[in-house]
């Protein structure tokens, strides 16, 4: 039997990005989140999104209802009793996370893959907590979710071949490119983004230029889509935060301490674009 019913824990601005690419591919989703306001904002932000494209001549009204339409509420983790798979895009907090892994196995089929969205936390060391670390998997997509290509798939020490296979052929459906990463802090994507976007801000910190002219620098000349702060923003800063102590502390090495400027921001709640200010202000 393939993956038919996902869950998708965690309908912030990563969970329903991963709930909307995953019901455009015709699964049927729950999203859970522990409110329902914060359920109703993320199923806000998809109908948003679909109606963008309806706009644009992407998608027909019917096939904008479909979609939602495979969107369920769920606000129970023992909603997962009858998923395939379900994909944790909840905070970026390793007790949060092994909590709610530990419920997961209880609750979910002995079949079921266990997905994180991790960006940087250890995939074995979650994995640890469940009776099936061989079903656990990092499955990593970039934001925004809608737009960007790849999935970076995370194997933990004991993630089976064909638990490895199904979240491969399962990405291809999602019209997402996977690519193959080991378990080792950051993985890839967040071990040499994190770093560039912690040096800018340390750049900012000392006073060698302008926000604005460092992200200038890295815009048009080095053709970044966006600049690195802005970046950081649009990550969210309390994420960017967790991922360079997660570096620190997994990697060991002093290169990746964060910024005193980020830590403060994240402690007066400056936390970018989703709390309104960050290195910029938002409507
Ligand atoms: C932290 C981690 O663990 C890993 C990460 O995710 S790190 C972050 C990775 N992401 C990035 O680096 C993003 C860098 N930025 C970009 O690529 C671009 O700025 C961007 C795609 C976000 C916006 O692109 P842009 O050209 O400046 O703006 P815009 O023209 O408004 O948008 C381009 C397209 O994306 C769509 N889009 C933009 N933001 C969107 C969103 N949040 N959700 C859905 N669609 C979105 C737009 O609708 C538009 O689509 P069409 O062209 O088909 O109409
Ligand atoms: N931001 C990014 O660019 C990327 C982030 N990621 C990863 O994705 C995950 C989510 O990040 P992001 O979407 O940005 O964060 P958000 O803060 O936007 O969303 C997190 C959501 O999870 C909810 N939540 C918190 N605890 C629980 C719980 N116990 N059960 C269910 N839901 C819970 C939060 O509710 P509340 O609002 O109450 O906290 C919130 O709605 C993190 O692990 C992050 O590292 C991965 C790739 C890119």
């Amino acid at each position: 039997m393939g993956i038919q019913k996902v869950m998708v824990i965690g309908a912030g601005q990563m969970g329903s990005g991963i709930a909307q690419v995953c019901a455009q591919a015709g699964y049927e989703v729950k999203l859970n989140d522990i409110k329902q306001e914060f359920f109703e904002r993320g199923i806000g932000v998809i109908t948003k999104n679909l109606s963008r494209d309806v706009e644009k001549g992407r998608k027909t009204e019917d096939e904008k209802a479909a979609i939602l339409g495979r969107i369920t509420m769920s606000l129970d983790l023992q909603d997962a009793s009858d998923v395939d798979i379900i994909i944790e895009a909840a905070v970026e907090n390793m007790d949060i996370k092994q909590s709610i892994f530990k419920q997961l196995d209880e609750i979910a089929p002995t079949h079921a893959i266990l997905a994180t969205n991790t960006s940087s936390l250890p995939i074995t060391e979650i994995a640890a907590v469940t009776n099936r670390p061989e079903q656990v998997i990092g499955m990593h997509f970039m934001n925004p979710v809608p737009v960007m290509k790849l999935v970076e798939i995370i194997r933990g020490l004991a993630t089976a071949d064909e638990v490895y296979k199904a979240v491969e052929e399962m990405t291809i459906k999602l019209s997402k490119t996977p690519v193959e990463v080991n378990d080792f802090p950051g993985f890839i994507s967040n071990r040499i983004l994190l770093p560039m976007i912690n040096e800018a801000i340390y750049a900012l910190y000392e006073g060698v230029a302008t926000k604005e002219a460092i992200d200038d620098v890295m815009k048009l000349g080095m053709n970044h889509p966006m600049g690195p702060l802005t970046l950081a923003d649009f990550i969210g800063l309390d994420t960017c935060l967790y991922i360079m102590e997660i570096l620190h502390e997994g990697l060991g090495d002093s290169k990746y301490r964060p910024c005193p400027l980020l830590r403060k921001y994240v402690a007066a709640g400056w936390l970018g674009k989703k709390s309104g200010r960050g290195f910029y202000v938002y409507e």
